[in-house]
């Protein structure tokens, strides 16, 4: 974008028989290679800058600006059979189209063989287009050559996601920006909010998925509690199904809006996180489950860590006897296993060149903000979360303060017991999720937050029930 001063001639308001040049700005977009390439000597327009396609908080257009001062003049010149291996220094500046396999703009060796040149710079000013391209990064994409000071290439990636692209994991706030789609027209502005950065892939949502998941289990156990048998249903279960189902689908279609809203997912994604959040729950059998994702390449380094989490809460309604039975060796097993599967799949594929994160550095390229990119959100965090929740719920059930606090479940004081450890784990979460692990070293934080999740069910299950049944336990016997 080159902005510049025009005057305009008009009568001073002030004397009107006299004329001024009145100072007025232009801006003109250059989107061609040619109009882009400045030469020595040529007119530059006052203000270039690479502006995107975002606005900042005023309302601007993003962008930066670029400053030349220079007074070199011709290298050599233009009619020399040797110009072409120095004709980087035609153009104060010039901004091209960088295509992969055009890996440098010029080489050490056209000093060698300056009449045949390895790499002829002049030769990328073709005319193609520039705009609708994403503004490089200043520090990894220009290229200031030592030597060649009055040449600067700016480059921008033509490894551009197609349109089918949206069906594997590519999320609205980047596809827009990234894609060739929209041609020579403008793409539509995308608002961005503080949570719209996820880093994961977008296909399934993972949110709605944990939404339909989780209140299709809540769901079914409440019914199947008050349902009893099918014969002797009465009009008031029906009316608790009615009500029950509407409010699942309420909850369903304000996560899948949100979601879409804050431009985190395309409709398509979301409706297949809640019907994949709907047959994740049991019975896939356990090691079954993650292969089964595999399927899913957008969802692969998310799916163990999805499916565990649909399955723990399933099981606690569902199969709650196994659950309960299970050793703390199971538990521990199956924690070391899916973080082993899926550290090992990974590894696996990124040898053979297929690197599972790439959405993370989609996402850090276009986040409107970078303090919007949190890396919680990372499918990584998830698989540690959801890996501590499992760790964590399984040393609790094997604790000597489980085994204690499940006497006190048969006794007199159950309602009194269950409210206080309603309470005091709502309160135990809130100051648990108050807790943000520090983020400047990835091994510490997700090593904080494996632990922080695996705390989180040891309090609930655990410790909570412990303190409150001693302190009933205590009063009963004073009582007596
Ligand atoms: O795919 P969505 O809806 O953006 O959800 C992403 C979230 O999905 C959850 O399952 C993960 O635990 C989070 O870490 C992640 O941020």
């Amino acid at each position: 974008m080159a902005h510049d001063m025009a005057f305009e001639m008009t009568r001073a308001p002030w004397s009107p028989e006299q004329q001024i040049e009145r100072p007025r700005l232009t801006k003109q977009v250059l989107d061609t290679e040619d109009q882009a390439a400045f030469r020595l000597q040529s007119k530059m327009p006052r203000y270039i800058y690479f502006a995107a396609n975002s606005k900042n908080k005023w309302g601007h257009q993003r962008g930066y600006r670029i400053q030349i001062t220079s007074f070199a003049g011709d290298h050599v010149p233009e009619a020399s059979s040797m110009e072409r291996a120095i004709s980087w220094a035609r153009y104060q500046l010039a901004v091209t189209r960088r295509k992969e396999e055009e890996p440098t703009s010029t080489s050490i060796y056209n000093q060698n063989d300056p009449w045949m040149p390895t790499v002829t710079f002049a030769d990328f000013i073709n005319n193609e287009t520039i705009t609708r391209r994403s503004p490089p990064a200043p520090a990894s994409t220009t290229r200031t050559t030592p030597g060649h000071p009055l040449s600067l290439l700016l480059t921008s990636s033509t490894t551009r996601p197609s349109p089918m692209r949206i069906l594997f994991g590519e999320r609205p706030y980047w596809w827009v920006l990234d894609t060739d789609y929209y041609g020579n027209n403008s793409a539509p502005e995308i608002q961005q909010f503080p949570l719209t950065c996820e880093t994961g892939p977008g296909s399934p949502s993972g949110h709605a998925m944990g939404a339909a998941g989780v209140y299709y289990v809540m769901v079914t156990a409440l019914l199947s509690a008050a349902g009893g048998e099918k014969q002797s249903r009465t009009l008031r279960y029906w009316l608790l199904w009615t009500v029950l189902w509407i409010g699942f689908w309420a909850v369903q279609v304000c996560v899948c809006m949100s979601r879409v809203f804050i431009a985190a997912h395309f409709p398509h994604q979301v409706i297949a996180g809640v019907f994949s959040g709907e047959w994740i729950r049991p019975p896939i059998p356990f090691p079954a489950a993650p292969l089964c994702w595999t399927a899913v390449p957008a969802a692969l380094t998310n799916a163990p860590a999805l499916f565990l989490a649909g399955m723990a809460v399933a099981k606690t309604f569902q199969h709650i006897r196994f659950i309960y039975r299970a050793s703390f060796h199971r538990y521990l097993g199956i924690t070391l296993f899916l973080f082993s599967f899926t550290l090992g799949f990974y590894l696996l594929l990124w040898t053979f060149g297929v690197d599972l994160l790439w959405t993370l550095e989609k996402a850090q390229k276009w986040c409107s903000r970078p303090e919007w990119v949190h890396i919680d959100t990372t499918p990584f965090a998830s698989l540690l979360r959801n890996l501590g929740i499992l760790f964590g719920l399984g040393l609790a059930l094997n604790s000597h303060m489980y085994q204690e606090s499940s006497r006190l479940k048969q006794g007199q004081q159950l309602l009194p017991f269950r409210l206080g450890c309603i309470a005091a784990s709502l309160l135990t979460l809130h100051i648990f999720d108050a807790f943000k692990p520090p983020s400047h070293t990835q091994l510490l934080f997700y090593a904080l937050s494996f632990c922080k999740s695996a705390a989180v069910p040891l309090a609930a299950v655990g410790l909570i029930p412990y303190c409150l049944s001693q302190l009933l336990g205590t009063q009963d016997k004073k009582a007596a």
